[in-house]
């Protein structure tokens, strides 16, 4: 991947929905994977870059900040909403890329939940953000009690397995078409470049990967 002994930098990226809006915005920070990283039919999760001179991986959403924080990767792109949920020290997010834009909301069914602000003291929630989750309940003096799945969060209040739950939304079409409103946004959400604080301390490689993607996305809004 690279001549001499040093290793080729790791950037890890997200193999859901970020993805395609990801790659043009890593092309002009000059992150282009080789070609073999479109083939549906290679099983490969390493890439080269396009130039040699970086390795890619393509993981799971919540596994790119894991990657990043314990150095295994030393940049990667991942939404604020994961960055939010591990609140990794490790980790460093310099660069807000404007893509991957979503909320992260509280809904419950549209005829209403159980649940009264001021009047429940508990109640149950299933979410994929059980940190997010609970600081944001303890906030509103209420104690969350939260069942942590990993998708359609939204089939959750119609099978009675919670009251409420905190997904990401976007258009909303997923809530509408499953019976739920949305209560309360949480946080606003988009993608952000990641960086291992180490990294950037230690490899000025880390530092010009920053400034590249700072580029790119000031070109972007000035384009
Ligand atoms: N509806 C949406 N609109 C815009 N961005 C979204 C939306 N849903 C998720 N995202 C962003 O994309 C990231 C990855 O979401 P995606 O749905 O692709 O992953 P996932 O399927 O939940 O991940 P995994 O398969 O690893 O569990 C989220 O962390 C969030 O930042
Ligand atoms: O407001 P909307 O535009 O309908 O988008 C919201 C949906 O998008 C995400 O799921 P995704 O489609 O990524 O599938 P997932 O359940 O596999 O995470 C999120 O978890 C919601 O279910």
């Amino acid at each position: 991947m690279t001549s001499g002994s040093t290793p080729p930098l790791t950037f890890a990226v997200p193999k859901g929905r970020i993805l395609d809006e990801a790659l043009p915005v890593m092309a002009r920070a000059g992150v282009v994977p080789h070609s073999s990283f479109h083939d549906k039919a290679d099983r490969s999760l390493a890439f080269a870059s396009e130039d040699g001179a970086m390795r890619i991986i393509r993981v799971r959403a919540f596994d790119v900040a894991t990657f990043v924080a314990f150095g295994a990767a030393q940049a990667g792109i991942v939404g604020s909403d994961v960055i939010e949920e591990f609140a990794y020290s490790e980790l460093y997010a310099p660069v807000d890329l404007a893509i991957g834009h979503c909320r992260l909301s509280v809904a419950e069914p549209a005829e209403g939940s159980e649940y009264r602000p001021g009047v429940a003291s508990h109640l149950r929630v299933a979410t994929k953000y059980p940190n997010i989750t609970k600081r944001w309940f303890e906030r509103q003096g209420v104690q969350a009690e939260c069942v942590k799945l990993n998708g359609a969060m939204e089939l959750a209040p119609s099978l009675g397995l919670s009251g409420r739950i905190v997904d990401l939304v976007s258009t909303g079409k997923t809530l509408a078409q499953n019976g739920l409103v949305e209560k309360d946004a949480i946080m606003q959400v988009s993608a952000r470049l990641i960086v291992n604080r180490v990294a950037l301390k230690t490899d000025p490689r880390v530092s010009a990967l920053v400034d590249a993607f700072r580029q790119a996305v000031s070109g972007q809004v000035e384009a």
